[in-house]
């Protein structure tokens, strides 16, 4: 537990289109009905200045970046981020549930491009001095099925303003993301909770609702 602050800090991960960004507004639905004060933000973003930087790593050619600028960007959103947003909210003692986080730093720029993942942990305690989630929920499901999803999602966007460089990295760049993911859930066995993302969105909110009370409200 991060004991220095009230509030309690949970993260959404995994693949694209499992349904952390719906989950993530189905938990907040369940905090506040227990009267608990959440903040929902996201990564990369949630503060303005990690919103200008979210848009340089999300739009644009896949390769655009050379990996170690890549994970450089991610590091300084997120040290925007932390500051502007996340400490603020669990100091005053919200609860802070966040769509991804530094995990996706290590699946997607460790894993996927092939960053040193000690490297990373490095640039990690350096930029937020070791800070990590109280609970990390990694949604789990097939590749085909979140891409679909997130496919569905973008064709009722704007092409020009689409924030699709990260699918467009293909099928196989995300089959390794799944193993990748789940790697880090095992080695993270008390932070971090493998929730299955099939089913309906309220069959999937009934089991991260469970884990939370577990584990976060004692129950
Ligand atoms: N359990 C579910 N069953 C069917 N569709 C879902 C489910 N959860 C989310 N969706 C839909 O799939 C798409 C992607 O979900 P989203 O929450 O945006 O995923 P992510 O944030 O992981 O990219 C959205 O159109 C959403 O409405
Ligand atoms: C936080 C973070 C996100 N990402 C990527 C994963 C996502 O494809 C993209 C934008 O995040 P997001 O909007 O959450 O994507 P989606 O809803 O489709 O899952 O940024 C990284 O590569 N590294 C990181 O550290």
């Amino acid at each position: 537990m991060n004991s220095d602050y009230r509030g309690r800090f949970i993260t959404f991960e995994g693949g694209e289109g499992v349904g952390k960004s719906t989950q993530a507004i189905e938990l907040r639905k369940f905090l506040e009905g227990r009267d608990i004060d959440v903040v929902l933000t996201r990564e990369p973003g949630g503060s303005p200045g990690a919103e200008d930087i979210r848009h340089l790593l999300v739009t644009g050619g896949t390769d655009k970046w050379q990996p170690m600028t890549e994970t450089l960007l991610h590091y300084a959103a997120r040290a925007e981020h932390l500051q502007a947003t996340i400490l603020p909210a669990l100091k005053r003692g919200a609860w802070v549930i966040c769509d991804r986080y530094a995990d996706s730093t290590l699946a997607y720029q460790g894993y996927g491009q092939g960053q040193d993942i000690e490297k990373i942990l490095e640039l990690h305690k350096l930029v937020t001095g070791d800070f990590w989630p109280d609970l990390t929920l990694l949604l789990d499901g097939g590749v085909k099925l979140g891409l679909n999803r997130a496919r569905h999602r973008e064709d009722l966007e704007d092409r020009s303003t689409r924030e699709d460089r990260y699918e467009r990295m293909g099928e196989e760049f995300h089959q390794t993301l799944r193993k990748s993911f789940l790697d880090i859930a095992k080695k993270n066995p008390d932070r971090i909770v493998v929730i299955e993302a099939e089913g309906g969105i309220d069959s999937v909110a009934a089991r991260i609702a469970k884990t939370v009370t577990q584990r976060l409200l004692g129950e």
